[in-house]
């Protein structure tokens, strides 16, 4: 079987499955059953996209035939030669991964891999091993070779010394990492100490902004702000951190976004109804709620929520602040947590200027607008990879997924996704 048919046996195997593997992710790593379903569909499609990528020109083997770009002259009978490229696969990779995607976040990598020929060695989270594991009893289900796609669960010193070998030792070709900017820096590091140049993928953290420009459709703003606030408890790398909303509409705008927020029901993801449920520690609890005192402290007001759940020590309530100042940890880091931090703004450079000063990363944007000018051209100065315009969901199998500065290096998904498994080849022949 090619590895495009392998891909997509895989892809069967984990459809097959869905349920045990959504119920998982779910006991793992407390995000609603519903999202744990999604995101096994999310990480199928990888490996369906992957597969057909397999064929294409610009996938392994693929290549191009160039006309030489020298003059003949007349006397030469032939051209000089043929140019030609083909691509080839990295080698072995190294990847690492996180907690809140646990299925996603390995097949967004190990998809394109093994469709470009490469080998990995995948270190999942040591929150959301089980996952993983139960990923690669699948791949060797569906055919994938032994020594293919190999999971190593490791506690936390080992966990370092993994990050040690991949990014030092010249047998590992590449690296993708998906994680915080801290530990990304932490392996670019290693790369460079290690004395290697090594091609590496970096997919770090975010803290989007949220801009409603005074001429958005409301309705439209508050849909995409919860769907881009709230998704596993505000606990992904796209979530909506930053609200600039103009002055003009941010009654409105808060009013029915609370109104919204007042429906979610928290509690056990296992439980039907429930729509969210608890972050990823007590810590990341409390982190959450020393960034809601502080900005409150500062002068912020809360318009619901504002405090832990009463639901367990790991809950928080969705929150919703007004009034947050750009020095507000809760607005120039990544909050991580089901909380709306807002501000007003007056014109679109204070917006900007707010953004650019407040933060360096680079991941996700959201703005929304009515204005047909302002939809295609307030994007091209958002220092930002991806860009949702009236739209909270911009991620997909087909979006060439990541950031810019302190959010990452590289694109996953997409076409664009398959590159960072593949080296093109320059071969000047001359046959004269
Ligand atoms: N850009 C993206 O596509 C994307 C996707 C998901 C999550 N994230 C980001 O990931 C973060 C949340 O995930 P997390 O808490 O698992 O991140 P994390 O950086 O704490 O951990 C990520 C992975 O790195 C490992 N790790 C930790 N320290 C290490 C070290 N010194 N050497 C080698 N590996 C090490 C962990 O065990 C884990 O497997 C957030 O910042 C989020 O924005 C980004
Ligand atoms: O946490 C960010 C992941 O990339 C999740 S998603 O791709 O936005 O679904």
């Amino acid at each position: 079987m090619h590895r495009g048919g392998l891909l997509k046996s895989w892809a069967s195997h984990i459809r097959q499955n869905k349920k045990d593997l959504a119920t998982l992710m779910t006991y793992e790593c407390g995000k609603p059953l519903p999202e744990s379903l999604g995101e096994v569909e999310y990480g199928a499609s990888f490996l369906d996209f992957y597969a057909s990528e397999c064929l294409r020109p610009n996938g392994l083997g693929g290549g191009t035939i160039i006309p030489t770009p020298f003059v003949k002259p007349p006397s030469v009978k032939n051209t000089r030669g043929t140019v030609m490229t083909y691509n080839e696969a990295v080698g072995v990779c190294g990847f690492i991964t996180p907690w809140n995607f646990p299925l996603a976040m390995i097949t967004r990598k190990v998809g394109p891999a093994i469709a470009a020929g490469c080998t990995s060695l995948v270190k999942p989270s040591e929150l959301t091993p089980l996952t993983a594991m139960a990923l690669e009893v699948l791949a060797r289900r569906a055919g994938v070779p032994e020594g293919v796609f190999n999971v190593l669960t490791l506690g936390e010193e080992d966990t370092r010394r993994f990050g040690e070998v991949i990014c030092t030792d010249d047998r590992v070709k590449k690296i993708s990492f998906t994680g915080s900017t801290r530990v990304g820096k932490i392996l670019l590091k290693q790369c460079a100490e290690g004395g290697i140049v090594k091609k590496a993928s970096m997919e770090l953290g975010g803290n989007a902004p949220f801009v409603v420009f005074s001429d958005a459709d409301i309705d439209v703003a508050v849909k995409a702000a919860m769907a881009s606030k709230f998704r596993n408890a505000g606990q992904t790398c796209v979530c909506s951190d930053r609200f600039l909303i103009h002055e003009d509409v941010e009654e409105e705008f808060l009013e029915k976004l609370v109104g919204e927020v007042k429906k979610i029901k928290v509690g056990d993801g296992m439980v039907a109804g429930v729509t969210m449920g608890p972050l990823i520690s007590t810590k990341a609890r409390e982190g959450v709620e020393e960034k809601v005192k502080e900005a409150v402290a500062n002068g912020a007001e809360v318009l619901v929520g504002g405090e832990r759940h009463e639901f367990g020590e790991q809950y928080y309530m969705p929150t919703v602040l007004k009034g947050v100042i750009k020095e507000d940890n809760i607005f120039k880091t990544e909050t991580f947590g089901p909380v709306v931090a807002s501000m007003t703004f007056s014109s679109d450079d204070e917006a900007l200027d707010i953004i650019k000063s407040s933060s360096k990363t680079g991941l996700a944007s959201y703005y929304c607008t009515q204005s047909a000018d302002r939809m295609f051209n307030f994007s091209r100065r958002l220092e930002h990879g991806m860009v949702g315009v009236n739209e909270g969901i911009i991620s997909s199998v087909v979006a060439p997924f990541g950031g810019v500065g302190e959010s990452g290096i590289g694109r996953e998904g997409n076409s664009s996704g398959m590159r960072e498994y593949l080296e093109e080849k320059y071969v000047f022949v001359n046959h004269n």
